[in-house]
């Protein structure tokens, strides 16, 4: 079981050291090789994604990614954003699909934004198409044009989708919900844009595959209030590269905090990259504040879904109940009471439970 390790750049690093440690305490073999990815690469060659990264990426099995980006890099030129060395990898790697599952831990229905009574049981997968959209189309760019006279800078990307992307990223999401509770929501704004009409068209056509799955649709726009108003209403939710970016960060405050989010990337194989859906959190980097349950969490998806390991992923999971139920808390998801430990501390917890 090879792994591509790649710790990244802010709290990245302090949250894959738990996770590293979390995978040695398993009673599996393991051959971890860490690479450079993001900003700290940038720093070092010049490359967000430098070929040697890519490469380890391509050998591994598997792919464990902490976060990447930073202020510090805010004002290099884009094609050295620390964002394309991630963007780069789920591209090259054909990684699009984006399994997110928000799940409120019963020890944590406090830290939820919302009231007990209205998440109490919370268990979402959103799947998020994670290599197209308006993230990859072209064109785009940034350049002068003549605009009412006079010449103005113009910015411009480009929401598109082919049908295949559509389609398979509807069958990964199906699927799912054979296996889950059998309904599926999927997310579009098809009332203005092209794109998501045919996004609609395609998801009833897919359907027909899928005749036990209650299919329904539903408007971004309705889909960002109903998460806060009624999230059970939902089982699993589709949506493409950008409304599924956003609508996960707000499905992880229902859980307590982003840091609680974990998150598989897989191909058509299930090779996967592993990964927290939070940034790398500059505002608390270096300070062991940072929340490692998401990260860990992360790696108990790797050892589901691309190992078959799903004995050990239930140790982990089973392992981070234990350690919320004895009360430690990271800063995000403390309450009195509870508690209070820093990054280093929860993985030591965690270790211990397992
Ligand atoms: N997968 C990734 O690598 C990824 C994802 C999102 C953002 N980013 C990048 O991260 C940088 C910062 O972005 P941002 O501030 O918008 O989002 P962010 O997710 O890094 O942080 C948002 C807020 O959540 C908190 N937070 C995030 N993860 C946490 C954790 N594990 N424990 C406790 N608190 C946590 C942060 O402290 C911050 O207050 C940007 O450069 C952005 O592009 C990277
Ligand atoms: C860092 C950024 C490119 C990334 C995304 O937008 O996909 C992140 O926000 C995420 O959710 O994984
Ligand atoms: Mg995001």
């Amino acid at each position: 079981m090879k792994i591509c390790v790649l710790p990244g750049d802010g709290i990245g690093p302090e949250i894959m050291a738990q996770a590293v440690r979390v995978l040695n305490a398993l009673d599996l073999q393991f051959e971890m090789e860490e690479a450079l990815v993001g900003g700290c690469a940038v720093d070092a060659t010049g490359n967000p994604l430098p070929e040697a990264t890519l490469q380890l990426a391509r050998a591994a099995d598997a792919i464990l990614l902490g976060a990447v980006g930073g202020p510090k890099w805010d004002s290099h030129p884009r094609n050295q954003r620390p964002e394309l060395g991630l963007l780069g990898i789920r591209k090259e790697l054909a990684l699009f699909a984006n399994l997110r599952p928000a799940i409120l831990y019963p020890e944590l229905a406090n830290a939820s934004t919302l009231k007990p009574e209205i998440v109490a049981g919370l268990d979402i997968l959103i799947v998020r198409e994670l290599t197209g959209d308006i993230y990859f189309g072209q064109p785009r760019g940034i350049e002068l044009r003549e605009v009412n006279g006079e010449s103005q800078r113009v910015g411009w990307n480009t929401m598109i989708y082919a049908e295949y992307e559509i389609r398979r990223i509807l069958r990964v999401a199906f699927e799912a919900a054979m296996k889950r509770g059998k309904r599926l929501c999927s997310v579009d704004k098809m009332n203005v844009l092209e794109t998501t009409q045919l996004w609609r068209d395609i998801a009833i056509e897919v359907s027909k595959e899928f005749p036990e799955v209650e299919l329904t649709h539903m408007l971004v726009d309705n889909a960002a209030m109903q998460l806060v108003r009624n999230p059970k209403q939902f089982d699993v939710m589709v949506t493409g590269n950008m409304f599924g970016d956003i609508l996960s960060d707000e499905a992880s405050m229902l859980t307590g905090s982003i840091g609680m989010l974990p998150s598989a990337s897989l191909n058509a194989d299930n090779k996967g990259m592993y990964e927290p859906s939070h940034g790398s959190a500059p505002d608390i980097a270096g300070k062991d504040l940072a929340n490692p349950l998401a990260t860990i969490l992360s790696a108990a998806m790797m050892l589901r879904y691309t190992f078959n390991q799903e004995a050990a992923a239930q140790r982990i999971e089973r392992a981070v109940k234990k350690v919320l139920a004895q009360g430690y808390r990271t800063g995000d998801i403390y309450e009195p009471g509870t508690k209070r430990v820093g990054t280093r501390e929860m993985g030591d917890a965690v270790l211990a439970a397992l």
